[in-house]
């Protein structure tokens, strides 16, 4: 088998552990099981078969540099778990559009080169999948990646919450230009939203009411940071929101919105680096009507967290590619991400992929 081009958008955190990770199981037995991934070899593909051929940013201190240097460069503060040898891929200069905020246009230099072309660059470089890393609030950027995707015939894995796959009309457009996405913004390995979502259902499950609750995230990478403009973390709070009450069916149920359910990206606490907390209570009501909480707190590294949930949606997204299947891959979405075209409970979507990579359906 062909291995799996890939460009990234947004050389950030999380490309820094995506990259460090194919370099880590590179020589992982398909026998074995990898923490973070659903299978080493995934398909037809093996972990090592992801290859980076394009990379795109705006910061001056990694566009023009190889891969393997800008994702330890500038801001990026994840832990360093692979040395990632030089990849001959030099960062190229993407378009900034609306993905700097505030807080990244004052803490970063912008490249003073011009932005290329990046339909000729994703078609020269013959990406399979293109993955987009940019920051949390780029409505604008995300979009013309995303054209940029259905344009040069490239996959497209939106990490994001911008709402692309889960949206009719994008995804109408994936579908008519047999472009496969799997969308909207990940959801990781054991994160705050996946812990929360099965907390939150089993008190449903167990017969408790769950009258309120939320979720409070701190962090120290430059995601963090970005939300402190209110603005453009929106988006993000209706994607963590509806990622966990979907799965419910009492009063908070489906709710995009509701006083009872808080849960958002809280502060940035710089010496957190690439941490990420997350303290979440949930206040329910027991037999007798007898009050029932819960609280925990959760402590991740944030950007390695959801590698491994990039490494299989790149290749879910590739075996798509190659069947000629387009539009949002609902197995694959359903499964990795926060806000699918359609959710569904966790181990059912799991199943739902299985079936997918089999080819027992099609999406
Ligand atoms: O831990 P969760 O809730 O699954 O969130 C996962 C990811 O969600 C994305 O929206 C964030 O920008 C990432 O930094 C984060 O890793």
């Amino acid at each position: 088998m062909t291995s799996v081009r890939v460009a990234i958008v947004g050389v950030g955190n999380c490309a820094s552990s995506l990259v460090q990770g194919v370099q880590f199981y590179r020589n992982a037995d398909p026998a074995d099981t990898v923490p973070g991934l659903m299978h080493v070899q995934f398909g037809d593909y093996h972990v090592s078969d992801l290859e980076f051929v394009a990379a795109f940013d705006v910061d001056a201190k990694k566009v023009g540099f190889d891969l393997a240097e800008a994702i330890h460069a500038s801001e990026n503060n994840t832990i360093k778990f692979a040395d990632v040898p030089p990849t001959g891929v030099l960062v190229q200069r993407g378009h900034t559009l609306d993905g700097l905020g505030d807080y990244y246009s004052a803490t970063i230099d912008e490249s003073d080169a011009e932005p290329v072309d990046v339909v000729q660059a994703l078609k020269d470089a013959k990406v399979d999948v293109l993955v987009s890393y940019l920051p949390v609030g780029s409505e604008e950027a995300d979009k013309f990646y995303a054209q940029c995707a259905i344009d040069a015939k490239v996959a497209f894995v939106n990490a994001l919450p911008v709402f692309i796959a889960s949206d009719p009309e994008w995804a109408k457009k994936f579908e008519d230009a047999g472009v496969p996405i799997v969308g909207d913004d990940i959801k990781s390995q054991v994160g705050a939203t996946i812990t929360h979502r099965v907390l939150a259902k089993l008190f449903e499950d167990r017969g408790v009411v769950l009258d309120r609750t939320y979720q409070l995230n701190v962090g120290g990478n430059m995601d963090f940071k970005n939300m402190l403009q209110r603005d453009r973390l929106e988006s993000k709070k209706v994607s963590k929101t509806q990622a966990v009450t979907s799965n419910l069916t009492g009063a908070l149920g489906g709710k995009k919105e509701d006083r009872n359910v808080h849960i958002g990206p809280s502060d940035y606490v710089a010496w957190l680096d690439d941490r990420k907390w997350a303290y979440v209570r949930l206040e329910g009501r027991a037999f007798g009507e007898v009050p029932l909480n819960l609280e925990y707190k959760l402590e991740v590294w944030d950007s390695p967290n959801s590698a491994g949930i990039i490494i299989d949606a790149v290749r879910a997204a590739k075996i798509a590619l190659d069947r000629g299947v387009g539009g949002p891959i609902l197995s694959a979405s359903t499964y990795f991400m926060k806000s699918p075209p359609e959710q569904m409970e966790d181990t059912q979507g799991r199943a739902q992929l299985e079936a997918f990579i089999r080819g027992d359906i099609e999406r």
